[in-house]
């Protein structure tokens, strides 16, 4: 008898697979499978979120990288159904995880199919650092799914041997009036997840970036299905008859946080832009590009708004960022950090131009000790590398360095990634790249680094990043406690520096003025 995987157990695997790689991994591994189970809206990630486990976290304990929104995408392009055998043989590491699915699987009435909750099933029993982990995370176990499973199986009906698990029904132009009242639906589902993540970005985020972002998705909408055609999906509206508006997904109430119901949105519009696209090539290929378009920047977009989100909690009270050189410190750079740290300073960058890498990454040991104790946050700067060596918090790069993907691929997800950025564009790129936070300048001349004249971008860049993103920012360049007023005027509300604090005889004193000017 065949045993066939669902497409979105199959999807799993293929994602757990890109994690694996992503991770620099030889083999795909549970831990791998469990991120990959936890990532869209399927059985298993409901379970999942039910019992508190979302997708972060798992990246978060197992150090592991999701692949970029492009190679996901391409995982809905696999088409061939896929059989146990050939995942056994292509996932040697999970041979016990897809046979305890299977045993799972048997036990319904239903077709044999494996499904990602028999898959999630297999990675519960299939004991590693893993199960210990969700036991302690969510009390789920074995133990705790098979209540679920149950639940199925006494309302499924008798078995059905039956050996095949994709069923499809061919479309034919026949079939258009059914094509056309896919498309209308998945049309307004579209609508109205937009509609709700917009009323998200204009009023909780406030972000003008990221909300024009969208209303550009809204406006493809139209454009759109102006190749469709409005009257014909007007025509094939059905709504009585639709034997899907009464039913509602468990998981379709549980809102426990604006973030989490925002990102529920915009799962559902990339499902329904993914529909409009497939049924969308029936009707008219210029509609299905702009759809498929339509869902790249949903990606891209889902990732900015997390980002944002969870940025903005990580850097929440974080109003003053110190660069710290050794050669520019008094005594050098360990007291000046102490110091600063000890008065509120409470994220350090090491910025250090002169050193060997040998003598960057002992320095940068050491700058993690004196962080680390005050609870402050390091990040290294340029070096992506010596920030993983250090295990600081994250790194900086400029505008000619490494791009934020490359970076991601040495840190990893969990570290912070700030850019450099000296117009509104490359602020705005930045968002978009993904970055957790950009600096903002240079504002005013300084003896730190050198600039040309033109290259100075002054207050109007701070007003304007102030006025669209709140992606964490800070203004940065020539800042000192006469003119911090000014910046704060402009719309900043965090700053960078160093020759400030660094060439100060007092770093902690100069500290707590430049930190008290914040709260007048
Ligand atoms: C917080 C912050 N903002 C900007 C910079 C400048 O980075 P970059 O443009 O790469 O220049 P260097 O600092 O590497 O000379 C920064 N380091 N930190
Ligand atoms: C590295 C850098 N990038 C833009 S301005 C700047 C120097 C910031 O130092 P200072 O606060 O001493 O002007
Ligand atoms: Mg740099």
């Amino acid at each position: 008898m065949q045993h066939l995987l669902t497409a979105g157990a199959q999807r799993a695997l293929a994602l757990a697979e890109l994690i694996a790689n992503n991770s620099n991994d030889q083999v795909t591994n549970p831990r791998h499978l469990l991120a990959a189970l936890a990532h869209e809206e399927s059985r298993a990630a409901e379970i999942l979120q039910s019992h508190g486990i979302v997708q972060n976290l798992i990246l978060q304990e197992f150090e592991l990288t999701l692949p970029d929104s492009e190679a996901e995408s391409d995982l809905f392009e696999t088409e061939v159904p896929l059989e146990l055998s050939q995942a056994l043989y292509r996932f040697p590491q999970l041979k016990d995880v897809l046979n305890r699915a299977l045993e799972q699987a048997s036990q319904t009435s239903l077709p044999v199919e494996i499904g990602s909750e028999h898959l999630l099933w297999g990675v519960l029993k299939t004991e590693g650092p893993h199960t210990d982990w969700l036991v302690n995370q969510g009390a789920i176990s074995s133990d705790s799914l098979a209540a679920s499973f149950q639940g199925e199986h006494q309302q499924a009906g008798d078995p059905i041997d039956v050996d095949f698990a994709f069923r499809t029904v061919p479309a034919t132009v026949s079939d258009q009036t059914n094509t056309f009242r896919t498309i209308d639906a998945a049309a307004n589902r579209l609508r109205e997840g937009l509609r709700v993540v917009e009323d998200f970005l204009r009023f909780t985020l406030d972000d003008a970036h990221l909300t024009r972002l969208l209303k550009t998705t809204r406006h493809q909408l139209t454009e759109a299905l102006q190749f469709i055609g409005q009257d014909s999906l007007i025509a094939s509206r059905d709504t009585l008859n639709d034997v899907g508006t009464a039913i509602s997904s468990t998981s379709e109430f549980d809102r426990s946080s604006l973030e989490h119901l925002v990102q529920a949105n915009l799962k559902r519009v990339q499902e329904a832009a993914r529909t409009l696209e497939e049924f969308g090539k029936l009707i008219s290929v210029e509609a299905a590009a702009i759809f498929k378009q339509m869902r790249y920047s949903l990606y891209t977009l889902e990732k900015s708004v997390l980002t944002c989100v969870s940025s903005q909690h990580r850097l929440e009270d974080c109003q003053l960022y110190l660069l710290a050189t050794e050669s520019m410190c008094h005594h050098g750079c360990g007291p000046a950090i102490r110091e600063a740290v000890a008065a509120g300073v409470c994220i350090v960058q090491i910025r250090e131009k002169e050193m060997s890498d040998r003598q960057l990454l002992e320095h940068g040991r050491r700058a993690r000790e004196w962080t680390r104790e005050a609870g402050a946050i390091l990040i290294m700067n340029d070096r992506p590398d010596l920030a993983v060596a250090i295990d600081a918090d994250g790194v900086h790069v400029g505008q000619d360095e490494l791009p934020v993907r490359e970076v991601r691929q040495i840190v990893g997800s969990r570290r912070l990634i700030g850019v450099s950025t000296h117009n509104i564009e490359q602020a705005r790129q930045a968002v978009l790249d993904g970055a957790d936070y950009i600096g903002v300048g240079p504002t005013f001349t300084t003896a730190t680094k050198q600039f040309a004249e033109e290259e100075y971008a002054g207050l109007d860049f701070v007003k304007q990043v102030a006025a669209e993103i709140t992606l964490p920012w800070f203004a940065i360049g020539g800042i000192n406690a006469e003119n911090l007023p000014e910046v704060l005027q402009a719309g900043a509300t965090r700053v960078a520096v160093s020759g400030v604090i660094c060439r100060h005889e007092q770093p902690g004193q100069i500290t707590r003025e430049l930190l008290d000017q914040f709260t007048r």
